[in-house]
């Protein structure tokens, strides 16, 4: 499903490589966390699969495909194949909460039907029934992440890229979130989530890939956030 061979990622005017040589494979239906120090990399590992950033030197593959390779009209394709997370929710303000999740149907061209059918069920799915008139300021930061979270997940993406998605949450609403995600992966998806929360990766025992300066340095099934399991 995702697959990197001897990536390195060479931002200018940075002395070292945010990546160096990263070789992974992600199969379907894997939940993979990724770790490591803050600059070790993780943040431009997501971007390569979203061909935010492009690779210096190797390749990445998503869904089959190289994505350095694909023409640009292709990109949107690729990305409304792979849901998005992160640590700030990113909601549309002046948006209230179904119209938030119903402009990710909108823009990959779903008809009004699909989406007056798919917005309250995606809602209920995420414990949002009956807030979908709400704005996201009127909003606890769990609710506005379960609002991206059925922003990301409503056009069933066959990946979820997640981006330190409960940094900003507190313990009880991480796990809110972490239970969601599970439900998600378990029903096919792919989620790799970049995170710093230990508790959540030596409780959840997935699959761990740890990055140090770039390399990989840990790629472990049932791994906890640090080496000792
Ligand atoms: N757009 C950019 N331009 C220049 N350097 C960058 C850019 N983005 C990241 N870097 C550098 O690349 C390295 C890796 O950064 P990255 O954001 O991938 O790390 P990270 O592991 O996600 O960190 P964090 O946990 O703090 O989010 C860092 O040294 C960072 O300063």
């Amino acid at each position: 499903m995702i697959r990197f061979e001897k990536v390195s990622k060479a931002y200018p005017g940075q002395a070292r490589p945010a990546l160096n040589s990263l070789s992974i494979d992600i199969q379907k239906g894997e939940f993979v966390f990724l770790v490591g120090q803050s600059g070790s990399g993780k943040s431009t590992a997501l971007k390569l699969m979203l061909r935010e950033q492009r690779p210096t030197t190797g390749r990445v593959y998503v869904a089959g495909k190289e994505i350095n390779r694909l023409a640009g009209w292709k990109v949107p394709r690729l990305r409304r194949q792979v849901g998005t997370i992160f640590q700030d929710f990113r909601l549309l303000a002046n948006k209230n909460v179904a119209e938030n999740v119903a402009f990710a149907m909108q823009v990959t061209g779903h008809s009004n039907r699909e989406i007056r059918q798919r917005v309250p069920e995606t809602l209920e799915l995420v414990g949002l029934d009956g807030k979908g008139d709400r704005m996201p300021d009127e909003l606890s930061g769990g609710e506005q992440q379960r609002v991206a979270v059925a922003r990301a997940f409503i056009n069933r993406p066959m990946i979820l890229i997640a981006d330190e998605p409960t940094g900003n949450l507190d313990p009880g609403n991480t796990v809110g979130i972490m239970r969601l995600l599970d439900r998600i992966n378990r029903s096919g998806t792919t989620i790799v989530m970049a995170t710093h929360d230990v508790q959540m990766v030596d409780q959840m025992r997935k699959r761990v890939i740890e990055l140090e300066h770039g390399h990989l340095v840990r790629d472990q099934v049932q791994g906890g956030y640090g080496a000792q399991f």
